[in-house]
């Protein structure tokens, strides 16, 4: 019988059933960013332990595990904020563990974060024009304004429509709703014109109501994108998410489609504390 850990209900509920389990994603999908045997220590903590997964267009690939076990650092390996201790990442089959963040991001790889990054006190669109310009810098061209700036301008736009945030352009950021602001820092990573999104806890502190939007925004860009789901709401992410990795303590124990996972004994050893 399953019976729920202590102050997990949620991980409860998505594990134990309800919904239908996906299809197995097709094989012949389209891996972008691919990783092999990824570690980083802090000293003598290894925070990820030898991570191998894939990520294709088409597909989101949710990352879960319980705190601290390397999400994060992962991501951040990843985005390349924090270099690798161990392993290779390879975008298109080129390696780029050794890339420079802004690298990374000109050759594709999008990453939002956990914290709100937003210009509050500028309008919707220019916090997307400014991402824009960010990720094609154009150092020759400093006297021209931002507005004058037609490139930054129509794919900011282009991410606005993408996010369902076109009719809010000119609002200022800042008195947005907190899901608007979330669903605002994921246009911002559009402007980039990533192939490749990392999206760090898109649905922390989310109402339902928006939950139900940026699902629905997620499931339009994965048509189009690799994405790399690193959320706390499991019931959003056995919904959601093509493939799931399962990490505890740094390692993958799990990956697989969400009923598979739902079924694997130590899964459902890590998140529900239940017996062999
Ligand atoms: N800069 C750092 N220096 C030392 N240790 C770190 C550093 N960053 C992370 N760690 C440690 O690495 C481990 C993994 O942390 P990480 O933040 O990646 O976990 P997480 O799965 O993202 O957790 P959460 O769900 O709470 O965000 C933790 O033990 C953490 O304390």
């Amino acid at each position: 019988m399953t019976s729920a850990a202590p102050g997990r209900p949620k991980q409860a509920r998505a594990l134990s059933g309800g919904s239908e389990g996906h299809e197995v994603p097709s094989v012949g999908a389209e891996v972008l960013l691919a990783v092999e045997s990824l570690t980083r220590r802090f000293g003598g903590l290894v925070a990820v332990n030898a991570v191998t997964l894939d990520l294709r267009r088409g597909e989101v690939h949710a990352v879960i595990g319980t705190n601290g076990a390397g999400k994060s650092t992962l991501i951040n390996m990843l985005s390349g904020e924090i270099g690798a201790s161990e392993g290779r990442i390879s975008l298109d089959g080129e390696d780029i563990t050794g890339r420079a963040q802004f690298r990374r991001a000109l050759a594709g790889v999008g990453r939002s974060y956990q914290r709100t990054t937003i210009f509050p006190e500028f309008t919707v669109l220019e916090n997307c024009r400014l991402a824009a310009q960010a990720a094609t810098p154009k150092p020759w061209a400093l006297w021209q304004s931002a507005k004058s700036c037609a490139e930054s301008n129509a794919s900011a736009r282009e991410a606005l429509a993408a996010a369902g945030l076109d009719g809010v352009a000119d609002r200022i950021a800042g008195t947005l709703s907190h899901g608007a602001k979330r669903q605002l820092e994921v246009a911002m990573c559009l402007a980039t014109k990533p192939r490749v999104l990392l999206l760090d806890e898109p649905l922390a502190g989310m109402g339902a109501e928006e939950t139900e939007r940026m699902l629905a925004l997620l499931e339009r860009l994965k048509q189009s994108h690799a994405i790399l789901l690193v959320e706390h709401d499991m019931d959003a992410v056995f919904r959601i998410a093509d493939r799931i990795t399962v990490m505890v303590n740094g390692t993958v124990i799990a990956t697989g489609d969400p009923a598979s996972i739902r079924q694997n004994p130590e899964v459902r050893i890590a998140y529900l504390g239940e017996e062999h």
